[in-house]
Order: C-alpha cells, then sequence, then structure tokens
C-alpha cells in the first residue's frame, strides 16, 4: 500500500504544481473529454454513479487500508478534507481549537485529515523539524493559502528551498542585523513621538497598527531600500493593513478549495475588487513591491539599493529563472508580511500583557532604569539584549501569543519516520511523503510541556531557561524563521523602550512620569485567540489592544 503522499510524489512527478496550480491541468482533462464526445448522457449517467460510488470507496480506503489509518483521531477526519474544511472555512479559522481538543482525546498523534498528521509532543519536535542533514520537504499545497507559492516559505523542494534561502541568508545574519540599528531607533523615536502627541491629543492609540505600522517601515526599507513611512501617516494606513488582514482571512478558503487563487488572479481587477476588495489593494501593493525590485534591478547606478535585501537576491548566484519579477514578487509579498504582521501582533500582545500584569512590569521597569541611565534617549540594542528579565518577556510573550499559528507542515521526502508515543510504548509508523504537522498555540499551552500554559508567568524561563527545547514560535531546523535575529532585536528594543519611559497608569493622578492605561481593552475579546488565519485573530468587531497615555 501507498500513501496518499507518495501517490503524489510519483503521479505528480513530470506534473508540476505550478500546472494544478494555474489550472490547466484541470483545461487540458475537459479539452480532452469535450474532443471525446464524453458528454452523452451515457457517460454523464455514469459519471453520476461513478462518483459516488468512487468517493465511498475512497473514503473506505482511506479508513482501513491508508498507511496513516492506523494513527487514531476521528473517523471523519481520516476520510474527507470536508471535515476541517468545516472548522476552517464555514465557522473561520476554528480548527486550531478542534485540534486541541482531539489530543486531549485521542493522544499525541493524530491524524488530522486524510493526508496529514500532527503532533502535541515536545519530544518529537527535531523529527518533524530536523537539521540540514536532512531532506525537509513543504506540504505540496501551503502555497495556495497566500497565493505566494513561488516564495521560499511554499517552496516544496528541499533542494529548491536551500538554494532561495541560501540567497538571503545572509541577510538575517545576527550580525547583518545589528546594522539596522538606526533604522530601528528611527520607528521606535517616531513610536514614542505618536504617543507623547496623543497624550496631548487625548487620542486613544490602538497598538495593533502602530506597531505594524512600525515593523512595516523597517522591513521594507531594508527589503527596497524604500521605507512604508506608514508611522508618518496619521492613520498609520489603517486601510492597507485592514486589506492584509481580510487577506489572511481568506487563507483557509484558499486552500480548501484550488480553483479559487488561480480564478482570482485571473481575473479582471473589476471582478476582484468587488469579490475580494482587501485581495485588490493588496495586488495593488503587490505592483508596487515588484516596481521597487525593478528599480534596484535596471538602475543604472550599480549600487544602488546595495544593502538590501533584493539587491543581495539579484546579485546573488541563483539562476536567472529564480530571479524573475514574478517570483520576486512572491518573494516580496512574504518578506514584507511575514517581517510586519508577526512582529508588529507580538508587540500589541507584550504591551499588553505588561500593562495587565503590574507585577511584572514593576520587575522589568526596575531592571530598565538599572540598565538604562537616560530615559530620554532610546536604548540601543546592545544594552538590552543580554536583561534576563526582558528576556524572559519576550520568550513568554512568544509562548503565549505565537504570532503564526497555521500549523507548520514538514515533509520527509524520501524515508519514514518513527513517532514512539512515550506514555503508551506504541510506535507509529509515518510513511515518507506524509505532511507531518505541528502547532505553536497547541504545543505552548500543553499543560504537560508548560505549567498553567494560559498565565503570563516570565519567571518559568528564569526558573528553567531549557524550556525553549520546546518553544517553537519561530520553529525549527532548516525551515525555521528566517527573521527571527530582526524580531528579537525590534521587540527587546521597542518593549524596552517604551517601558523605560512609560509606567502603568495608577490613578492617583500623583505619577511623575509618563503612563499608559489600557483602554476598553478585555482579554476574551480583544487578546484572546479567536481564530487562526496564519496569525491569530481576536474576536470579531474587536478594536485590539488600546492605550491612553499620559504625560
Ligand atoms: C515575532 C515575530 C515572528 C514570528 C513569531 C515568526 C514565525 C515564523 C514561523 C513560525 C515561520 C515558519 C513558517 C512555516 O514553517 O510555515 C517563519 C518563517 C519565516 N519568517 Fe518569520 N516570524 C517572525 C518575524 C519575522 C520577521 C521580522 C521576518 C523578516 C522578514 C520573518 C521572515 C520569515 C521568512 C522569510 C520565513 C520563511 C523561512 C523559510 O521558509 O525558510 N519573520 N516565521
Amino acid at each position: 500500500m501507498i500513501s496518499y503522499g507518495q501517490f503524489l510524489e510519483k503521479s505528480l512527478e513530470n506534473f508540476t504544481y505550478a500546472t494544478i496550480l494555474d489550472g490547466t491541468g484541470i483545461l487540458r482533462g475537459f479539452e480532452q473529454w469535450k474532443e471525446k464526445d464524453l458528454t452523452s448522457a451515457v457517460t454523464l449517467s455514469i459519471v453520476a454513479v461513478g462518483w459516488p460510488v468512487f468517493c465511498i470507496c475512497g473514503a473506505i480506503y482511506r479508513l482501513y487500508f491508508d498507511p496513516l489509518a492506523k494513527i487514531p483521531g476521528p473517523k471523519l477526519a481520516a476520510m474527507t478534507t470536508w471535515y476541517e474544511a468545516y472548522y476552517d472555512v464555514w465557522l473561520g479559522g476554528k480548527y486550531i481549537f478542534k485540534i486541541a481538543e482531539l489530543h486531549k482525546e485521542y493522544g499525541p498523534l493524530i491524524r488530522i485529515n486524510p493526508h496529514e498528521i500532527h503532533c502535541n509532543d515536545p519530544n518529537f519536535i527535531d523529527d518533524i523539524f530536523p537539521g540540514a542533514t536532512k531532506k525537509t520537504n513543504k506540504y505540496r499545497f501551503t502555497g495556495r493559502r497566500t497565493m505566494t507559492k513561488n516564495s521560499m516559505v511554499a517552496t516544496i523542494q528541499h533542494d529548491v528551498h536551500r538554494q532561495r534561502r541560501g540567497a538571503v541568508a545572509n541577510f538575517f545574519s545576527s550580525a547583518r542585523i545589528r546594522k539596522l540599528e538606526p533604522i530601528i531607533t528611527i520607528s521606535l523615536e517616531k513610536i514614542l513621538g505618536r504617543m507623547e502627541s496623543a497624550s496631548k491629543t487625548g487620542e486613544v492609540m490602538s497598538l495593533n497598527y502602530v506597531f505594524k505600522a512600525a515593523t512595516s517601515d523597517i522591513i521594507t526599507k531594508y527589503a527596497f531600500g524604500n521605507s512604508t513611512n506608514f508611522l508618518d501617516y496619521p492613520d498609520y494606513n489603517m486601510p492597507f493593513m485592514k486589506a492584509v488582514d481580510s487577506v489572511f482571512k481568506m487563507n483557509h478558503a484558499l486552500m480548501h478549495f484550488p480553483w479559487l487563487g488561480p480564478l482570482l488572479e485571473a481575473s479582471p481587477r473589476w471582478f476582484c475588487r468587488i469579490l475580494a476588495p482587501g485581495l485588490f489593494d493588496l495586488m495593488k501593493m503587490q505592483e508596487v513591491w515588484k516596481a521597487q525590485v525593478e528599480d534596484i534591478r535596471n538602475s543604472p547606478d550599480p549600487d544602488a539599493g546595495k544593502d538590501t535585501i533584493f539587491y543581495g537576491i539579484l546579485h546573488s548566484n541563483l539562476p536567472p529563472e529564480e530571479k524573475t519579477t514574478a517570483r520576486l514578487g512572491h518573494e516580496a509579498q512574504l518578506t514584507v508580511l511575514a517581517g510586519q504582521d508577526t512582529t508588529g501582533t507580538t508587540l500589541s500582545f507584550a504591551v499588553f500583557e505588561l500593562l495587565a500584569n503590574p507585577a511584572s512590569l514593576k520587575k522589568l521597569r526596575a531592571e530598565l532604569v538599572a540598565a538604562i541611565h537616560e530615559p530620554k534617549v532610546v536604548p540601543t540594542y546592545s544594552q538590552v539584549e543580554a536583561l534576563p528579565y526582558l528576556g524572559a518577556v519576550v520568550q513568554e510573550i512568544l509562548r503565549l501569543h505565537p504570532s503564526v499559528v497555521s500549523r507548520l507542515p514538514r515533509v520527509s521526502p524520501y524515508e519514514d519516520v518513527v513517532y514512539k508515543n512515550s506514555q503508551t510504548g506504541e510506535d507509529y509508523n509515518i510513511p515518507a511523503g506524509t505532511s507531518m504537522n505541528m502547532t505553536t498555540w497547541v504545543l505552548h499551552t500543553n499543560p504537560e510541556v508548560f505549567q498553567d500554559p494560559f498565565e503570563f508567568i516570565p519567571e518559568r524561563w528564569i526558573e528553567n531557561p531549557r524550556l525553549d527545547k520546546s518553544l517553537i514560535a519561530f520553529a525549527k531546523g532548516t525551515r525555521n524563521c528566517l527573521g527571527m535575529n530582526l524580531a528579537r532585536q525590534e521587540l527587546f528594543t521597542i518593549i524596552a523602550g517604551i517601558f523605560r519611559k512609560y509606567d502603568l497608569y495608577d490613578g492617583t493622578g500623583t505619577q511623575t512620569c509618563p503612563t499608559l492605561e489600557l483602554y476598553d481593552t478585555e482579554r476574551a475579546r480583544d487578546v484572546d485567540m479567536n481564530s487562526d488565519m496564519i496569525i491569530p485573530y481576536p474576536a470579531e468587531g474587536s478594536h485590539g489592544v488600546r492605550v491612553v497615555v499620559r504625560h
């Protein structure tokens, strides 16, 4: 018996992923169907009867004969992907909660759909996310979610991924990221400047937008040499952020209905504007990113954009087909959105947790005051990177509020992987080609791994720093987060810069330093994840984390 994953690897060898996604495979089949005049009543009747029989046989095969049949999990999930689609498309990003529940019922290894398994055991992290000695593919359909199938994060094959990542890895080394200090400092100064203005005007600040504006400004400057400067917009360019939100919110539909992405891409822009206005706005932004890449490529000045990521890609030894505008457009979208939404969201969570947990804020401020003597000058990374309590706060935020919550699929293309359940002693063979997954939020809130998982307890990281073995906020292995050093530098510097200056408002009116107070922000409504849309979203209608600033 072969698994579906192996079947795909073999049968699709000459029939590329791109062909399927472009819909040309479907069109070719349809042409042949028409040519052979298979539209007669007889064939249609055969199809009408044959299709349900085919589906029933397929479901029986998946349930009893597929090599994944022995993996525990609900029968319906094993039979059809509609089970998952119900939670993610119909209910809107809720399968993550169901998966957490299913682990409680069926144990640490479960089958979550006919072709994929999910694990909630930290002992299996290194098998799912191995280092460079093992080949690791991405699940074939990952790129559908964001319509960026040619970006690094969606690259299926191990060797192609290594090549693409190798072309930019240098730009994300800690030494290179340290050189971004002046850019991060400018954004931090602008954030503090906007906070001071808000204290005068009485503006309630929506931190989600403030921080996404900052992280966008930083990553676009580094990627293309031109910053978006959203922190200078009166509304932080909220409409663009909302457009990005609505694209993230389409990810499950794009994943489950393979024709949707190609249809939207091929549609006239006016049609797309009516059907998916957010996507329309994003497409306009994609054109801007592509134009910036082309500016670097075609500049008469050979040094134009010299220190930027896309200069690096264009001048790397990648073959020409890897440097087309179309492919780099996908890479640009990944770079900007991965750099913007993840860290931006994490910063909002950090401010919320510190204001909601005064004892933690008190410890953090004591540490910052001792380390940074001049409150009016924004801190440098080297001043704050080794501060133990700040480090613990960052770890705890990444654990409790990971900003990538979609499951992280990895495929061992040629070798089977064995999972040993340490509780029952049972071994499960996971055939090569199977999509194996872990989910940050599910593992990070597993009480067997992290005690009191829903409490914000930075001290746990000081008592036991080795807990980091089970922290997968940035994933692990060869396909882990490339922007991790940048994210950490932004998080440390911006959190330190804000809380060196601001204390929690205590309502007495006697405080001598500037203060922050949460404004109509409720944990259940505005902070806790309500849906997995690749990044976590709060309940519908939420305004996110908001603060009032007083000087
Ligand atoms: C707190 C902030 C961040 C978190 C929690 C985070 C998390 C992650 C995770 C979990 C992955 C793996 C995704 C997968 O396997 O499907 C990933 C990949 C990636 N991230 Fe981040 N990220 C953050 C910030 C950033 C930043 C600032 C950048 C800068 C551009 C970035 C760029 C990337 C890239 C390029 C990849 C793809 C790597 C590859 O496929 O080899 N991330 N990130």
